[in-house]
């Protein structure tokens, strides 16, 4: 999707957040989300999301710095005063109530008629396809029913934004995995702007339209799930989205455009990199593990390209995923498609290979000293 045409909806504007005056949470913090699209804060427990959240939600106050919505600054605003309602992990729905009364409450303590109340209700529990249990109580539901009930009160008001933190995470896996589905459905059909939160990448890399990649407060990698997988701009974005194999790499000469001749503890193979590469300098080359290529090579012999020993072997149905102990010490993944007909699938435990990779699916990354 692009955003060149897609107006800012909310824009935070060096925003800092401290607690207890000292401890800095978010330190100038600034970014931008565009109307109508589903973006997910993703990141490892502790680095801020929920805080991103709660300051956009007005639940938390900013230390400094200002926060839009819509053009408009909404920094000192109270959450009710502000077009935006959240969906937190424990769906805070009141027992007592029922899902009819659960849903209609926003409407009904913002004084909305009464008359206009109940198509309004019946709308967004048909969107949830829980009209048929607008009767029951909370607690006759399931979690995911649960879920969806939340997700029905806080959008009845027709928020401009909607913020969900880690609002599967209650949920069994089959359950979470349908949910992700209904959940990127109803964004889509409702045209509401979601802020996601979750620290599970592979929910993060299914559901978003962009991910906002933060690590200790600061926001370190914006991009689709597709960039943000295939060319993550750090090491860190790069283990913590999937599974990965850094090389250290020495860049030798340069080849044909944008390839380098690279020394891979002794092998050598060509690097493709975006960028112009310093002859003689140091790199790291990612591969991840569908990338890799194993060759069986005889026991005793060797190969121009980087050699191992078999150590695991995982068939996962689609695939069949190895440990490779390499000889320079290292440890790697391989993933490859399961082939029935394929006479090496029989590879076993102990096995000698060597290491190759789909040509240009390298990604360089600056070199950090392992
Ligand atoms: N009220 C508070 N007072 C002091 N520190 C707080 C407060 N709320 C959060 N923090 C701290 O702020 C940091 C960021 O917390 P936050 O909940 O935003 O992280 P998160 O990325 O959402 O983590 P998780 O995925 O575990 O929820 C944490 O170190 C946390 O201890």
């Amino acid at each position: 999707m692009s955003h060149s045409t897609q107006e800012t909806l909310v824009r935070l504007d060096s925003v800092t957040k401290s607690y207890d005056g000292d401890r800095t949470i978010i330190d100038n913090l600034s970014l931008a989300i565009y109307d109508g699209e589903f973006v997910t804060l993703l990141g490892p427990s502790g680095c801020g999301k929920t805080t991103v959240l709660r300051l956009i939600a007005g639940l938390e106050e900013c230390s400094a710095g200002r926060i839009l919505l819509g053009g408009q600054e909404i920094t000192h605003l109270g959450p009710e005063q502000r077009n935006v309602n959240t969906v937190f992990q424990s769906y805070a729905l009141f027992p007592h109530m029922t899902v009819y009364d659960n849903v209609a409450f926003g409407l009904r303590t913002a004084k909305v008629p009464e008359g206009e109340i109940k198509p309004r209700v019946i709308e967004a529990l048909k969107m949830v396809q829980l009209d048929a249990m607008a009767s029951r109580k909370p607690d006759q539901l399931s979690g995911g029913q649960q879920q969806r009930i939340a997700i029905a009160r806080a959008v009845v008001n027709r928020p401009k934004v909607l913020l969900l933190d880690e609002s599967l995470s209650a949920l069994d896996y089959k359950l979470r995995k349908q949910m992700q589905i209904e959940l990127k459905q109803l964004q889509r059909k409702l045209g509401i702007t979601f802020i996601f939160v979750t620290h599970d990448q592979e929910e993060a890399l299914s559901m978003s339209d962009r991910i906002l990649v933060m690590r200790e407060g600061e926001v370190v990698q914006t991009g689709t799930p597709k960039e943000i997988y295939e060319t993550p701009a750090s090491r860190f974005v790069a283990e913590f989205i999937g599974e990965s194999n850094l090389f250290a790499a020495e860049v030798l000469e340069p080849m044909k455009e944008r390839h380098y001749r690279c020394d891979i503890s002794g092998k050598i193979y060509p690097v493709y990199s975006e960028k112009p590469l310093q002859l003689g300098s140091k790199i790291n080359v990612l591969l991840r593990p569908e990338d890799l290529r194993l060759e069986e090579i005889p026991a005793d012999g060797d190969s121009e390209f980087l050699t191992g020993t078999v150590t695991e072997r995982t068939y996962k149905g689609m695939t069949l995923d190895s440990v490779i102990a390499l000889d320079n010490g290292q440890q790697i993944q391989v993933s490859e498609f399961f082939n029935e007909d394929d006479p090496d699938v029989d590879h076993s435990l102990g096995q000698r290979v060597a290491v190759t990779w789909v040509p240009s699916w390298e990604v360089v990354l600056p070199y950090d000293g392992q």
